[in-house]
């Protein structure tokens, strides 16, 4: 039984896990240029906030090493053009321009070239540490939350491969797996690219933890059918009241857990905090090609030319979460008091890796 995991860093070579083409292939493919990193992240081969927070801070500091002058000034100023470049990939997951902004600011009083060249590298390792080591910690206090619960629904993947390791809705699935603790997950398929059955189920089949796959249509039956006990889900941004911005498709499961009465989790890292939002209503949601919804791969399955809506994202309210589950303790959304004091207290002394 394995964790798979989607962005690495090895020899100075970056190289990621495309999850296109999951389930079906298991390719890594290495990126040896910033339009390489950008594409990547824009087509979804990399995806998931954290995992593109981590791609593209390696990206970058890649980049930057082509970077050819002795001018710390200029060197500085090229790197910034390529953040900015980054961070146009996708505009909701707000990790990526929270990464990208750690790399771009480790640099700031950097003395030579060479020496910021070094940072840029040991940030973005950095920021990958920290990531494992917040999927576990989220990991430890989910499973505390899910100590009496064994029936758990999920939408799309908030997985190992969606971040550094681990993840953050699945963390407490792999961590119970490591101790013997059963859980029956169910995933949603999470139209239209199908993160849900495609990776989720993948994911959790490769750690050996038993999923069942349902369509996105069946989650109110199924909850009510199978006595499902909890919805946990992952989160691209959260603003300074606890909305939270994910997968198309969570503000349903939010709906429907408020109406059976059943518990419904958000688990992120506090990098996918943005405080500089009040709500959620500020929240960029990315829109996608009309292809996504009216063809599944090549196979058309609506007439050619029918007008499309292709949100990546919704918005969940804060008084539909029950709890944000953050490496630095559980939150408990409408109390901006208590995510600021949440976020800058001390981080957990959780587990090391
Ligand atoms: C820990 S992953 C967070 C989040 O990212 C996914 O979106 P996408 O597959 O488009 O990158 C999904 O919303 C996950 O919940």
């Amino acid at each position: 039984m394995t964790i798979p995991i989607s962005v690495i860093w090895k020899d100075e070579q970056l190289t990621i896990l495309d999850q296109r083409l999951l389930p079906q292939t298991v390719h890594y493919e290495t990126l040896e240029t910033l339009e390489q990193v950008h594409e990547a992240i824009f087509q979804l081969k990399v995806r998931g906030a954290p995992a593109i927070g981590i791609a593209a801070a390696y990206g970058l500091a890649l980049a930057a090493k082509r970077h050819d002058t002795a001018d710390v000034g200029l060197f500085r100023h090229r790197v910034k053009k390529d953040a900015d470049y980054l961070v146009a990939s996708r505009p909701t997951a707000v990790n990526l321009a929270w990464a990208i902004a750690r790399l771009v600011n480790r640099i700031e009083q950097a003395k030579t070239v060479t020496q910021a060249k070094a940072q840029l590298i040991e940030e973005a390792q950095l920021i990958r540490d920290e990531d494992e080591a917040a999927c576990r910690n989220i990991g430890e206090l989910a499973l505390e939350l899910l100590a009496d619960k064994e029936k758990v629904m999920t939408i799309c993947n908030a997985g190992s491969i969606a971040t550094a390791k681990y993840g953050t809705a699945l963390a407490p699935f792999h961590l119970g797996q490591e101790r013997g603790r059963e859980f029956e997950v169910y995933a949603c398929e999470t139209r239209p690219l199908f993160q849900g059955a495609r990776l989720t189920v993948w994911e959790l089949q490769q750690a050996g933890v038993d999923v069942t796959l349902i369509t996105d249509s069946m989650a109110a039956h199924t909850i009510g059918a199978k006595g499902i006990e909890a919805i946990i889900v992952g989160a691209d941004r959260i603003t300074a009241n606890g909305d939270t911005a994910n997968k198309i498709g969570t503000l349903n499961l939010a709906i429907l857990a408020h109406a059976y009465g059943i518990p419904f989790y958000v688990a992120a890292p506090v990098s996918t905090f943005d405080l500089s939002l009040e709500t959620g209503s500020a929240i960029p949601i990315e829109e996608r090609a009309a292809e996504e919804v009216a063809a599944i791969g090549t196979q058309q399955i609506a007439p050619a030319g029918t007008k499309v809506f292709n949100p990546a994202f919704d918005v969940t309210p804060a008084n539909y979460i029950t709890a944000i589950i953050t490496e630095r303790g559980v939150i408990r959304p409408n109390d901006r008091q208590i995510i600021e004091a949440q976020l800058y207290a001390e981080p957990l002394k959780g587990e090391t890796i």
